[in-house]
């Protein structure tokens, strides 16, 4: 119950919902109790006019009045125990919200390494299924624990004080009854956590074979994906046939044990009965009733009981997460405005999870409005210094300044406001191209978007569309080009209108007519931005204020287009090269 404890915070919140569940609960099980009674008493009445002691009037008079009691009070405990549902299970719901939100909020403030180390199926699991079955503690495990309780104190009360030999003899099936049923529980436990397990497995294959559908139709391995999926079929089918085994065993044993308990009650107090022990068949009657009302509760102890501990295991798997410092933190209360002057000081950055030193002392110093390009091979830093500039990590030695400032000095905030990122895998999410673009400045009117999209050049394109800006994109609408997606995503930076620009590898998926169209447009616009640009183009480069040529982390060339092309080295001959490709 240690993990559980996370949860005090929330039954503290909702403790006047829950306390007055409680009393509703309690209410429900009193009105309930006066059933069995009821039914002892118009037995009774049965009896006497049997036995001549009263008239039949009498006896149908008091039995209409008896029965008005019974429908009365099962009407009343049926009303309260829709109170109890609506006050319990919606706190349960209050509960199961709270704590998405306070998953899905701190999954927010974690940095990229957080994601790089755990699966996004893994992620998900936890905020839905894992929150699930913690929700059933803070709900189902209240209300039928309450219930439980409050049937087992009151009914065993009434049955010792009414009979308690009777009651004794009466009760022994039911610890038989109760361990029965959490033995089973376990079982079934253990096995749908195996389908659970199966489960995920067979969605992750499934959600990869129809993400990677062109490439398994491409190379023709269609029969190798259903013969893969045909295995991983029978595993589940194996596995969920173990747990209907085990689960057809619950009720037939519920039913089995409830029926031994009711020829006991009938046997022991038949024969007391006749004894003169007791002093109607009534109450035999009504302790049936009772035995009936007690099997229930008995056997959900077992389930309750696997329920509190797949809680406890479910919110051990959410705490871990919660536990999770993030490694980027706001340190700067109070907003800070910035300019967009960058230096870089022997910057060092090792990425963690690879351990890759991807930057080495790299030093160079961007002034507010200039435009710098980075050009490298793959794999050499480039997209590195643009995440060190938005601050999606921080540094390993070294310094990153902006205006002057080291950067966890500035107000996150402010920085990442300042800031327009284009990544090289342009990410569009499955709404309207509007909507993408509007991302950027969620103010923006249409006419801006307008405006930015033929800045990125791709409103020729969008107008093109049927339902042009109100096409939706992603899994249910339109796939765009990769060159479209590039420049959906400029226009996104654009219309943010950011004082750093952040261009990674943005136009490799545009031809070259397009792509110097675009740059001409990017000049006007980010005349007085300061703006980095990520490349393996000459093309993209080469109006740049300056070129900064990088080599496995570290800075090989640096100057203008013309001084780096006037001396031999990795820039002049890439230009060659490039100029050459294009004759
Ligand atoms: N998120 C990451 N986690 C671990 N290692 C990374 C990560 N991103 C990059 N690396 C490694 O760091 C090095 C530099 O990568 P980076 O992406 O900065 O290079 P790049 O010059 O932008 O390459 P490209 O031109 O191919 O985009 C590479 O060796 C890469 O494998």
């Amino acid at each position: 119950m240690k993990e559980l404890k996370h949860l005090n915070k929330y039954f503290r919140k909702y403790k006047f919902k829950i306390l007055l569940g409680i009393i509703i609960t309690i209410v429900a099980r009193l009105f309930s109790l006066a059933v069995p009674n009821y039914v002892n008493a118009s037995i009774q009445v049965i009896e006497s006019y049997l036995g001549e002691s009263i008239e039949l009037s009498q006896a149908k008079q008091t039995l209409f009045l008896y029965i008005l009691i019974i429908v009365g009070t099962a009407l009343l405990s049926a009303l309260f125990t829709f109170l109890m549902r609506q006050t319990i299970i919606n706190v349960s719901r209050y509960i199961e919200y709270d704590l998405k939100n306070e998953v899905f909020d701190h999954y927010q403030i974690l940095n990229l390494n957080f994601y790089k180390k755990n699966r996004i199926g893994d992620l998900m699991n936890r905020i839905s299924e894992d929150i699930n079955q913690v929700r059933m503690y803070a709900g189902p495990v209240i209300m039928y624990g309450m219930n439980t309780i409050t049937t087992f104190v009151c009914v065993i009360s009434i049955m010792y004080i009414k009979a308690p030999t009777l009651a004794t003899y009466t009760l022994v099936p039911l610890p038989i009854l109760s361990v029965l049923i959490y033995q089973i529980s376990k079982i079934i436990h253990q096995r749908s956590t195996k389908v659970q397990e199966f489960l995920s497995t067979l969605s992750t294959f499934t959600q990869e074979s129809f993400s990677g559908v062109s490439v398994i139709k491409a190379y023709g391995i269609e029969p190798r994906a259903n013969q893969e999926l045909e295995a991983l079929a029978l595993e589940g089918k194996n596995t969920s046939m173990d747990l209907a085994k085990v689960n057809a065993w619950f009720f037939p044993l519920m039913i089995l044990l409830i029926g031994i308990s009711n020829i006991i009650v009938i046997y022991f107090g038949g024969k007391q009965y006749l004894n003169g022990e007791i002093a109607s068949f009534g109450l035999i009657a009504e302790f049936i009733l009772y035995v009936n009302m007690l099997t229930w509760p008995v056997a959900i102890v077992g389930w309750l009981t696997s329920i509190v501990q797949r809680a406890e295991a479910s919110q051990k798997r959410i705490n871990e997460f919660l536990k999770v410092e993030p490694a980027i933190k706001n340190e700067v209360a109070t907003e800070t405005p910035i300019l967009g002057n960058i230096e870089f000081k022997n910057v060092t950055f090792t990425y963690e999870d690879t351990n890759i030193t991807a930057l080495k002392s790299v030093s160079f110093t961007i002034n507010a409005g200039e435009t710098i390009a980075f050009l490298g091979k793959t794999g050499s830093g480039k997209s590195t210094i643009l995440d060190l500039v938005a601050r999606l990590y921080n540094v390993s030695e070294g310094q990153v300044l902006i205006d002057g400032r080291p950067i966890q000095e500035l107000n996150l905030n402010s920085l990442r406001q300042a800031v327009g990122a284009v990544p090289q895998d342009a990410f569009l999410f499955s709404d309207t191209i509007q909507n993408n673009i509007r991302f950027g400045n969620e103010k923006a009117s249409f006419d801006e978007i307008v405006e930015v999209a033929k800045k990125a050049v791709v409103h020729e394109n969008i107008e093109g569309f049927t339902k042009k800006y109100d096409t939706i994109l992603g899994e249910r609408g339109i796939t765009l080009s990769g060159g479209q997606k590039q420049r959906v995503s400029i226009a996104r930076a654009l219309l943010k209108d950011p004082k750093i620009y952040l261009f990674d590898d943005c136009l490799s998926a545009v031809d070259t007519e397009t792509e110097e169209e675009i740059l001409n447009n990017l000049k006007k616009v980010s005349e007085e931005k300061t703006t980095l640009i990520v490349s393996h183009r000459v093309s993209s480069a080469k109006n740049a204020d300056r070129i900064i040529i990088l080599e496995d982390g570290e800075i090989l060339q640096e100057g203008t287009h013309e001084q780096l092309n006037s001396i031999e080295g990795y820039y002049k001959e890439l230009y060659l090269n490039q100029l050459s490709e294009k004759d």
